[in-house]
């Protein structure tokens, strides 16, 4: 049975999959899809409504993304967002052009409440405006139903048609009232019942896998973290023994990392694995290096390297499952994103990659999503709620050149901040914490003689998507603990600080 269906046409916006993400919060199946697809390839996925998303062009440009102009008549309601409601007013007969005041940012609205997106919301509300041309007359049969100062046609609606357009993005939390309206337009105007989970995403990827698949060889890079230990359920789920998970020990994993990993998937699980021993060989790759994009690079090629190597053992493997989910993709710059840092499995990747393919099923996933989906595949608590932890590691958390002692002053120092917030009971509340060896040495003074030593920086933060986090109130008398902890168990730190930026402006890794 084919679940409901809404289709989100792809114009290049920011925040595409977000709208995709409130879709599916809302229990609705939903395909995000280039611009490009015909009215029959659009019809053929059946959708019970579609939605068109911002984008970076100006309707009116030449070379601006249109979508074939028969989607109007197809009878199925549609929601533009930005450019899609500069898009629709335009190809049914409005007006767009440049704005005389662009809107930037939070911005006061006020809605008609008898419009039907807007049923049951307050009227005085606020909403994220980011546009540089506007709807200036509307086609036949709209009418307004939202204003903002600069912006008189904010939202607008031919209910006899089903056609919405909104200036604003309600996908964003700074548009509170946002995902009342996404659920008035599938509930409302699409007449959904929702009909979709997080077990029939889990179902439809094993099925799609297995037939993928066939009776072909998989390899999967399992960390032991959340993502990948979710990738390699799945896939376990769809191909049992056909697939052989690989655990790089490169020698930048946490105290005790390596043997603990080993242990839960060789003991709780029955899958393979295969632990790859290589400390030697990344550290030698990384001597003398101390740019952090630099590093990225190496260790996302050096992982490969060790996957083709192990894959040849095995005989011929054709897919590399990686754990790869959405704020590694849009973070290393896919499409016209910026890249903040090259993250070791997307930007960090080799040119050359000698597997016919790579599979990420978590890849349009955000990071709660993949946590609802480990509960759903029954995969232990302690593993599903595990803080990330990146792929390069340590290195990304030693500041400057990596050495085998400059490893082991972070490593003891972030095992005692680990391990009094777990005995706190902050596990759960902080939704990442670790120490960072800076490379800046400073004086102390310890049993009245002069030190000359490094400084550690405590990192903890609270998010739930890893794309923004605030840095975490951590009360002060647990910090003066591990405080006294790091500088008293540590050898070469005599100093201690706690990171008080949030992300933006800061990231959560340091490097
Ligand atoms: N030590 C490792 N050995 C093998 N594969 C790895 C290793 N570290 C990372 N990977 C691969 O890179 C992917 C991305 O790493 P990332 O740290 O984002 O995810 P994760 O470790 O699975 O989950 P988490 O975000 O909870 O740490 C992983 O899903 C995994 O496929
Ligand atoms: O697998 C990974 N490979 C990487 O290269 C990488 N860089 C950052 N991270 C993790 O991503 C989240 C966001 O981190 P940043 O705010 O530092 O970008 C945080 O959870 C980081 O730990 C990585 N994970
Ligand atoms: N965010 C958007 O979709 C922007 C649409 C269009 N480029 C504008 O500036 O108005
Ligand atoms: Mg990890």
């Amino acid at each position: 049975m084919q679940n409901e269906t809404i289709v989100i046409i792809d114009f290049g916006g920011q925040y595409n999959q977000l709208i995709a993400r409130r879709v599916r919060e809302a229990n609705v199946y939903c395909e995000v899809v280039p611009y490009s697809k015909t009215v029959d390839e659009i019809k053929a996925l059946n959708p019970k409504g579609i939605i068109f998303t911002g984008g970076p062009n100006s309707v009116f440009d030449d070379d601006a993304p249109k979508v074939d102009s028969q989607v109007f008549e197809l009878g199925i309601p549609i929601l533009g967002i930005c450019y899609g409601a500069q898009l629709m007013s335009m190809s049914l007969g409005g007006v767009v052009h440049h704005a005389d005041t662009r809107e930037y940012g939070v911005t006061d609205i006020t809605l008609d409440t008898t419009g039907v997106l807007f049923d049951g919301i307050a009227d005085k509300n606020q909403c994220l405006m980011s546009h540089t041309d506007k709807v200036y007359s509307l086609p036949d049969g709209f009418r307004v139903v939202a204003k903002t100062e600069d912006c008189p046609m904010a939202a607008f609606e031919n209910a006899e048609k089903g056609f919405y357009g909104v200036q604003f993005h309600p996908e964003v939390n700074h548009t509170p009232f946002g995902k009342d309206m996404i659920k008035n337009f599938l509930y409302n105007v699409c007449k959904l019942s929702g009909d979709w989970t997080m077990s029939d995403y889990a179902k439809n990827y094993i099925e799609f896998a297995k037939n993928k698949i066939g009776d072909k060889k998989v390899l999967c890079a399992l960390s032991g973290g959340v993502d990948s230990s979710v990738a390699a359920v799945l896939l376990y789920k769809a191909i049992g023994k056909q697939l052989t998970c690989i655990f790089v020990d490169h020698g930048l994993l946490r105290k005790d990392e390596g043997d603990q990993v080993e242990d839960i998937f060789t003991n709780q699980f029955d899958m393979n694995l295969v632990r790859v021993n290589c400390e030697d060989r990344f550290l030698d790759k990384l001597a003398g290096v101390s740019d952090p994009e630099t590093k990225r690079k190496i260790i996302g090629e050096e992982f490969i390297r060790v996957f083709e190597q192990e894959a040849k053992k095995i005989g011929t493997v054709d897919y590399l499952v990686q754990g790869t989910i959405y704020p590694d993709v849009i973070e290393s710059g896919a499409g016209d994103a910026s890249v903040i840092k090259s993250h070791h499995n997307v930007g960090g990747l080799p040119d050359y990659v000698d597997f016919k393919e790579i599979i990420e099923p978590l890849r349009s996933l955000f990071k709660d999503e993949v946590r609802q989906l480990g509960m759903e595949l029954g995969i232990p608590e302690y593993l599903v709620w595990r803080q990330p932890f990146p792929g390069p590691g340590l290195a990304i958390r030693c500041i400057g050149e990596i050495t085998k002692d400059r490893l082991e002053i972070l490593k003891d120092a972030d095992a005692i901040f680990r391990e009094e917030i777990s005995r706190a009971g902050l596990d759960r509340e902080i939704n990442q914490y670790f120490a960072v060896l800076t490379n800046m040495r400073s004086v102390g003074v310890m049993g009245d003689e002069r030190t000359y030593d490094y400084t550690i920086a405590l990192r903890g933060v609270t998010t739930t998507d890893f794309m923004t986090g605030e840095w975490a109130r951590i009360p002060y008398d647990i910090l003066d603990i591990v405080s006294r902890r790091i500088v008293n168990e540590v050898s070469h730190v005599n100093r201690i600080v706690y990171d008080i930026t949030s992300k933006p402006p800061a990231t959560i890794e340091w490097e």
